[in-house]
């Protein structure tokens, strides 16, 4: 099975914080899933576990059949994470295409300038990140993360300082490009229109350690963002939401 595979995936932290109870869940090829759970539950954790950069006490993950680390080391994986981690001494758009060279992708200045655009950065291509608003970096880290063509995307609350209808037009604008691509995508968000509107299925957790409380199709009219399809599974999602928060009351 490709795509994403946890396979009885857990993590306690040192100091016994069980973040991620024992999770087996599978993530298909080329669909983006939105991962939703109250604060603390351990969401970040998990994709962090996906990406390489913790490691799990138990179980395994496999990206694309491989470990993380193989998938790191091949570029395959891009990451835009809550705190954009952008290089302060390199221009936003230096910081942009050093992604493609990392990645060993041919420079390609026309798709920076494209992402660079549909980010809304038009004019701050010269700009270093210190002077740059959270919301102007994190749409940064979004180009940055989208200008290798990885093959998986994982988005920890990706657009968290950006204002409501700026978030609203970059989903609009930027899923196409991943979903166009194939792109396995993980999107870790609070915001529950932002899961319907950007992904095929939505998996809700529970409060820490996370494990699965629901896990839901997004039916393909949802996308619309008025309709009765989203109305309705919006109603289902918090539902199950507010029933998980209670779990920890
Ligand atoms: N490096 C760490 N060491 C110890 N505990 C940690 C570490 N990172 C996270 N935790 C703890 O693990 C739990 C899950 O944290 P995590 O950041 O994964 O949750 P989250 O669901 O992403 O939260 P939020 O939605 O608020 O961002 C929390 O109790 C957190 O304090």
């Amino acid at each position: 099975m490709q795509g994403i595979t946890c396979i009885g995936l857990g993590k306690t932290y040192r100091g016994g914080i069980e973040a991620v109870s024992p999770l087996d869940l599978n993530f298909s090829s080329g669909r983006t899933t939105a991962l939703i759970g109250p604060s603390g539950c351990g969401k970040s954790t998990l994709l962090r576990l996906i990406a390489g950069l913790e490691e799990p006490s138990v179980g395994d993950v496999r990206v694309l059949g491989q470990s993380p680390a193989e998938q790191r080391r091949r570029a395959g994986i891009s990451v835009a994470f809550q705190d954009p981690s952008l290089l302060p001494w390199l221009t936003m758009q230096s910081n942009i295409s050093l992604a493609r060279k990392l990645a060993r992708k041919p420079p390609d200045p026309a798709r920076v300038a494209r992402l660079i655009g549909l980010v809304g950065l038009g004019g701050f291509e010269k700009v270093r990140p210190a002077a740059l608003s959270g919301g102007m970096r994190q749409r940064a880290a979004m180009a940055r993360a989208l200008a290798s063509d990885p093959q998986v995307l994982l988005l920890d609350e990706p657009f968290g300082a950006v204002d409501e209808l700026t978030r609203r037009q970059l989903a609009r604008d930027l899923s196409p490009l991943w979903k166009s691509q194939g792109t396995t995508t993980l999107l870790v968000t609070h915001s529950v229109d932002e899961a319907i509107m950007l992904s095929d299925r939505i998996v809700v957790f529970s409060p820490r350690p996370a494990r699965v409380v629901a896990d839901l199709e997004v039916p393909y009219a949802a996308e619309l963002g008025d309709g009765p399809e989203f109305r309705s599974l919006k109603d289902k999602v918090l539902t199950v939401l507010s029933a998980s928060a209670a779990m920890a009351k």
